[in-house]
């Protein structure tokens, strides 16, 4: 079974208006809200593409309720761990620009994350984990690490999409996929990266760092794999972008169902493209059809 890990989900808050006036009084076109988090993203995809997952993390107060509400609607498995506070709201600004706006989440007591070690502790060799996001501030820097130090001892396979100190931490327990994007890279190695082939040097240095596979996108402009045996740069479909949140989620979506289908990591890469893109190119998650009508303009090199 796959499972999802969100320590901090969302409820995501997208606002679209043509433009935003700092300072003044703004009128909004079009709103609309949903479950999010990264690895609650990640289970939507799955069960998009008809691949099962249960979702674990904490959730807490109406906003809590919301997610569990929205997942049991979508027949997502989930095993919350019940926290005292709300669970944060996170707004998206979407005018000529994209603006993101992410709470720092609930308190979250040591007695809490012993029971999610708990939970996390039955996983066995046939399961996957995925560790996604952010954590809440209350929690140590090394939680991340605690999970997987777990996972590792009873060879559960993980994969990580979560930035800086986070990611770094895990690189020794060798994640099969983590997926930053270019600016996470970046921030990784304090370094600037602009194009597909910046990527490679610091691609190599991930695998060197313990990762078992890494993708790296860029949004618009390509996205590339590297693992011990190849380099895969891609590029990405082309299409008007309505709302990039959840796009990397998806990717890391779409490479593990097309993965469990067909143990192939190329195809899982040029369907995580088609899925981020399908995402980007949508209000909300992609589906699966669109992601399908995608495919061919991925084209690997
Ligand atoms: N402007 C865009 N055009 C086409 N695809 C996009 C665009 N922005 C994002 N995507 C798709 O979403 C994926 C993830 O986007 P990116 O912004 O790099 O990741 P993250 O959401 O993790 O920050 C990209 O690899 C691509 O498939
Ligand atoms: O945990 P973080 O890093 O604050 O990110 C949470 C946000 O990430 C999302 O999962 C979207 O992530 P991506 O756009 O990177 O795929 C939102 O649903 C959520 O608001």
């Amino acid at each position: 079974m796959i499972y999802t890990l969100t320590l901090n989900p969302s409820v995501d808050y997208i606002i679209e208006l043509s433009e935003v006036n700092l300072g003044e009084l703004n009128r909004t076109e079009h709103t609309s809200k949903f479950a999010g988090g990264k690895g609650i993203n990640v289970s939507k995809v799955l069960q998009r593409m008809g691949v099962e997952s249960k979702a674990l993390g904490f959730v807490g107060g109406f906003t809590g309720d919301y997610i569990k509400n929205q997942l049991k609607q979508e027949a997502i498995h989930t095993d919350f761990v019940q926290v005292e506070e709300d669970t944060r709201i996170n707004v998206k600004v979407k005018a000529a620009d994209e603006t993101e706006l992410n709470a720092a989440g609930p308190t979250i007591s040591a007695e809490k994350l012993a029971e999610l070690k708990e939970k996390i502790s039955k996983l066995n060799s046939e399961d996957l984990l995925v560790l996604a996001g952010s954590i809440p501030s209350t929690l140590p820097a090394n939680t991340y690490e605690e999970l997987v130090k777990i996972c590792s001892e009873n060879k559960v396979s993980f994969v990580v999409d979560a930035e800086g100190e986070l990611l770094q931490k895990v690189l020794p327990y060798n994640p099969f996929l983590i997926k930053p994007n270019h600016h996470e890279l970046g921030d990784l190695f304090d370094t600037t990266i602009t194009s597909a082939e910046d990527v490679i040097p610091y691609g190599k240095k991930l695998l060197e760092l313990g990762a078992q596979n890494v993708i790296v996108s860029l949004a618009g402009d390509g996205a590339v794999f590297i693992n011990q045996h190849e380099t895969i740069i891609s590029t990405v479909p082309k299409g008007e972008v309505k709302s990039s949140v959840g796009a990397g989620d998806s990717m890391v979506a779409g490479f593990l169902a097309k993965y469990k289908e067909t143990q192939d990591l190329k195809e899982a890469f040029r369907y995580s493209i088609a899925s981020g893109s399908a995402t980007a190119f949508s209000i909300g998650l992609c589906t699966k059809e669109k992601v399908e009508s995608l495919l061919p303009q991925v084209v690997l090199k």
